[in-house]
């Protein structure tokens, strides 16, 4: 059941970080997270619904100016909580696999109608029931994969909207795994081809090229080469309608990237400036503006908490061992992500513990942080991993048999479970003997 919980003091403007100190304990927005710790264990994600709307809006605000749609990346936090949401924002979704489609379902089932669908590898039944849920775009990563969607089309006596994901080869200057905008990578198709898969499509009456799209990649902190990108993309949208095609969409993908550290953050400055950019890139260009923004708007809604089960030393290194592992949040181990690392009592000295804060998986790659400084904690204490909503939950495994956590939506004054921590028998249910 949700819980009433005391309503959070009134703000004008929700701060970057949900998650702050009251009375010294750490709060999201008006929940004590201790207590949260208390009833529902650790390790715990905690959302601030009242900060995804605002990340939502501050998108909608940046983008007002022009005819737009956003469609959240579902991969960065799939919660049906967190989906449905959005989609009451009117949140448009991109999706890349037929298990994010029946999410967007059971989520909301009228937003399927603004569904895009990405991804390289897409199969006959998730295709299948992307054109039988009648879509908004298909975005097609091959021309295998677009004689693919021609042929499933016909079979579902359906017309399947397309987009080619155009690749710009553009460095999108971030982590090497989540670049995706050079030729080197699987994403997308050449650009310089595109033009003559376009005409080739024309000879199917199954297909219809409705738009164009691009994504470059994910944690993105520079606006030029989003803009280097779209630049491109709007030159071949001039090129197609020249060549007769009724190009209605154009997807600028998502990729906008966030502060993990402890600095000041603008978001609503830094998106600001990613649609001034994007809207220079497209000039005339009138087609209907598609984004994918995921990480933006929900990295910094969401954080882990987790407690200290151990602090040990091993010669001169102090290591903190914590009930979270790299299963619950794998963005360090996996880019050497950073993540702030705070304690949940507020320190009253200025003493400080230099140490890794590490989980308890048989594996060295399982730390949050390396020689962090931090006040000092003892076992039992909880510590919070902040900005973990975009790419935690959605990346955690069962790795060392260890169930998923559970996960906090705080909205308003009502705190709600909107997924339980897992069972073993959770674990064990698809297993055979
Ligand atoms: C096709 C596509 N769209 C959107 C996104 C969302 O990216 P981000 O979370 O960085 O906004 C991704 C992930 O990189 C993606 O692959
Ligand atoms: N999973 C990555 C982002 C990849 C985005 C998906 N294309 C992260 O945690 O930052």
């Amino acid at each position: 059941m949700p819980k009433k919980i005391a309503a959070p003091p009134p703000e004008t403007q929700p701060s970057p970080r949900p998650f702050a100190y009251r009375n010294r304990l750490l709060h999201c927005d008006g929940a004590d997270l201790t207590s949260l710790a208390a009833e529902h264990g650790t390790p715990l994600y905690v959302y601030s619904a009242q900060q995804i709307s605002h990340r939502f809006q501050l998108f909608a605000e940046a983008f007002a100016s022009r005819p737009h749609t956003i469609c959240y990346a579902v991969k960065a936090n799939s919660s049906l909580a967190i989906l449905r949401l959005l989609a009451k924002q009117r949140a448009g979704f991109d999706i890349v696999s037929g298990g994010e489609l029946e999410r967007v379902r059971k989520a909301h089932k009228p937003a399927l109608k603004k569904v895009v669908f990405s991804g390289v590898g897409k199969q006959i039944w998730e295709i299948d029931a992307a054109l039988n849920a009648d879509i908004l775009l298909f975005n097609v990563e091959s021309e295998a994969e677009l004689h693919l969607l021609a042929a499933r089309a016909e079979a579902c006596n359906k017309v399947a909207p397309f987009a080619l994901r155009v690749n710009p080869d553009v460095f999108a200057e971030t982590h090497p795994y989540i670049s995706t905008g050079l030729s080197e990578h699987k994403f997308g198709i050449d650009i310089k081809a595109a033009r003559a898969i376009y005409r080739s499509a024309k000879k199917t009456k199954w297909l219809d090229p409705a738009g164009v799209s691009v994504h470059i990649g994910s944690q993105i902190r520079k606006v030029d080469p989003f803009a280097a990108a779209l630049t491109r993309v709007t030159s071949l949208i001039a090129d197609l309608r020249k060549d007769g095609h009724n190009i209605r969409y154009v997807d600028a993908g998502g990729g906008l990237g966030v502060d993990y550290g402890a600095t000041a953050f603008d978001p609503a400055k830094q998106v600001a400036k990613y649609a001034a950019a994007l809207t220079k890139s497209l000039g005339e260009e009138s087609a209907h503006l598609l984004l994918e923004p995921g990480r933006f708007i929900i990295a910094q809604a969401g954080a882990l908490l987790t407690r200290v089960l151990y602090v040990k030393k091993n010669g001169t290194k102090t290591f903190i061992i914590t009930d979270a592992g790299m299963n619950d949040l794998i963005r360090p181990a996996l880019y050497h992500a950073h993540h702030e690392i705070i304690p949940i009592k507020q320190p009253t000295g200025k003493s400080t513990l230099t140490a890794d804060i590490v989980g308890p998986v048989c594996e060295s790659g399982d730390f949050f942080a390396r020689d962090r400084t931090l006040p000092p904690v003892k076992p039992n204490d909880l510590v919070l991993l902040l900005d973990a909503g975009a790419y935690g939950m959605s990346q955690t495994s069962n790795y060392n048999s260890r169930p998923r956590p559970a996960e906090i939506l705080i909205d308003g004054d009502i705190t709600k479970l909107i997924r339980r921590r897992e069972t073993m028998r959770d674990l064990l249910a698809p297993e055979l003997l």
